[in-house]
């Protein structure tokens, strides 16, 4: 198998500056991602989900611990990469969808979701095209395309959310919750783009509220609950 993530003994906490104390957001997490692997990370609330993936985009930096990554051009820790890789990174070969879509003020939905393919050097023709393709799967209506997302509502600002963060396939995929406040037909077009990826290499690694929705994509879970941080083969967990 293709690796990769090498995550080792990862740790992040809060310090609560007016109460003079830290919060352990989650301690000493280790697990590997290949290629083509879904790992499902769950835990109670509070457990660290989010922040761990906010970690591994590195909006967030460690206590401890190394996130080794392997990308095109070697092996690099995440946890102490410069933000200049780190940029180049986001804009190459790790995504990270979350429930909030970032509207732009003037730009329209097929114009967001376009953008990705433009940077990645798509002629324009061909990126709007492709584009128009992806919000009519995610089901955004048709007058809506050349629409400002900052109107939409929650749902139809996840969809283009989603159009844009999938369109291009990325070497690691992190996703937060993306199924919050989607349609049934909007969730069964994100698990077929999501098997897609995987099918094409893409290691992926999500928290889900129904984790039912993309059950046939999960190879492992990692549960961030504390004392019983594990990582299991999916067939013998309760998801
Ligand atoms: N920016 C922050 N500053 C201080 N504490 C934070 C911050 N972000 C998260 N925390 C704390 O870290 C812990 C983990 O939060 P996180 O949001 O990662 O949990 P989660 O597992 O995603 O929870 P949920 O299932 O409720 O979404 C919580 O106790 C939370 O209060």
């Amino acid at each position: 198998m293709t690796p990769v993530l090498d995550i080792e003994g990862l740790s992040k906490g809060f310090t609560l500056h007016h109460l003079g104390n830290q919060i352990e957001a989650f301690d000493n997490i280790s697990f590997k991602v290949a290629a083509g692997e879904f790992v499902l990370l769950k835990g109670a609330n509070g457990a660290g989900k989010s922040t761990l993936l906010r970690t591994l985009y590195r909006s967030y930096l460690p206590r401890a611990g190394v996130i080794r990554f392997h990308s095109v051009h070697g092996p690099i820790d995440l946890a102490r990469a410069a933000d200049i890789d780190i940029a180049h990174l986001r804009r190459t070969e790790i995504g990270f969808v979350t429930q909030f879509l970032q509207a732009r003020p003037r730009v329209s939905a097929e114009a967001i979701v376009a953008e990705p393919l433009r940077l990645h050097g798509v002629p324009a023709d061909e990126a709007l095209a492709r584009a128009r393709a992806a919000l009519s799967t995610f089901g955004v209506k048709q007058d809506l395309w050349k629409a400002y997302p900052t109107t939409f509502s929650g749902g139809e600002q996840q969809k283009v959310n989603l159009a844009r963060a999938l369109i291009l396939p990325q070497k690691l995929l992190l996703l937060d919750e993306p199924t919050a406040s989607l349609d049934a037909n909007a969730r069964k077009a994100l698990v077929s783009r999501l098997a897609e990826l995987k099918a094409a290499g893409t290691a992926l690694i999500g928290v889900f509220h129904h984790p039912g929705d993309v059950e046939i994509l999960i190879d492992r879970v990692v549960d961030l609950t504390p004392e019983i941080t594990q990582s299991e083969d999916r067939m013998d967990v309760d998801i």
